[in-house]
């Protein structure tokens, strides 16, 4: 399918204070890119305004060429987000998160991809412990093991390496880049350097350019 996420003249402040400016950008099947910025540059007001959950901002966004302010439900039909934070509730299972998100989602649960894909992230036997006796990293690679269930062509990551292992940082690069290799898109804030083919980027909170 076409894929294409574009932004014209996008601007954002917050409290009178402008966060960026004049964002020029267009990306479509198999790019990768990575937003990068110090803190406090809008990384995550970007991607909040990038997945919908934001509208407070100047410019336009465009989903294959249509306003989103008018194909938002298409645009959010084909979009997964993951947040800054993991967003899994302490009481819920890694089994009953994934369920809850696909149910969400409007997906059919299956407990086996659940099992599978819980086990990719190294989570084969704690598929029924309670998050809140989790470790951080395992209550991110409950997240993550949404990127293998729920499929959507644009993936609009917020600092999913957050607390992830070496290990876990390589199956993410690598599934990232099967992803775009597939045809999706994927956005991304990280800090860490990326180990990604054609990788770009877009810049925040840099002046003087
Ligand atoms: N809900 C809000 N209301 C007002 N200001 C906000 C709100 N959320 C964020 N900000 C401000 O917007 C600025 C950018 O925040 P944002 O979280 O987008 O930065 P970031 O680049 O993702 O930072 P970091 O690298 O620390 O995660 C900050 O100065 C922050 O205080």
């Amino acid at each position: 399918m076409r894929l294409c996420l574009e932004a014209r003249q996008l601007a954002c402040e917050r409290d009178d204070r402008p966060l960026f400016g004049q964002l020029d950008f267009a990306l479509g099947s198999g790019d990768i890119v990575q937003v990068e910025g110090p803190n406090g540059s809008g990384k995550t007001t970007l991607l909040k305004i990038l997945s919908g959950q934001l509208g407070d901002y100047q410019g336009e966004l465009f989903w294959n060429g249509v306003s989103l302010r008018q194909n938002r439900d298409h645009f959010l039909a084909n979009l997964l987000y993951l947040g800054h934070a993991p967003g899994v509730k302490a009481g819920l299972t890694a089994l009953e998160t994934l369920a809850w998100y696909q149910a969400l989602a409007g997906d059919i649960p299956s407990e086996d991809t659940s099992l599978e894909a819980l086990a990719q992230w190294g989570l084969a036997g704690f598929e029924d412990v309670p998050a809140h006796q989790l470790s951080a990293g395992q209550q991110r690679r409950i997240a993550l093991a949404r990127l293998l269930l729920q499929p959507r062509p644009l993936w609009i990551l917020d600092e999913p390496f957050t607390a992830i292992d070496r290990n876990g940082v390589a199956l993410l690069e690598s599934l990232i880049q099967a992803h775009a290799n597939a045809g999706g898109c994927v956005v991304v804030t990280t800090h860490h350097r990326l180990d990604i083919a054609r990788l770009g980027r877009i810049r925040l909170g840099v002046t003087g350019e």
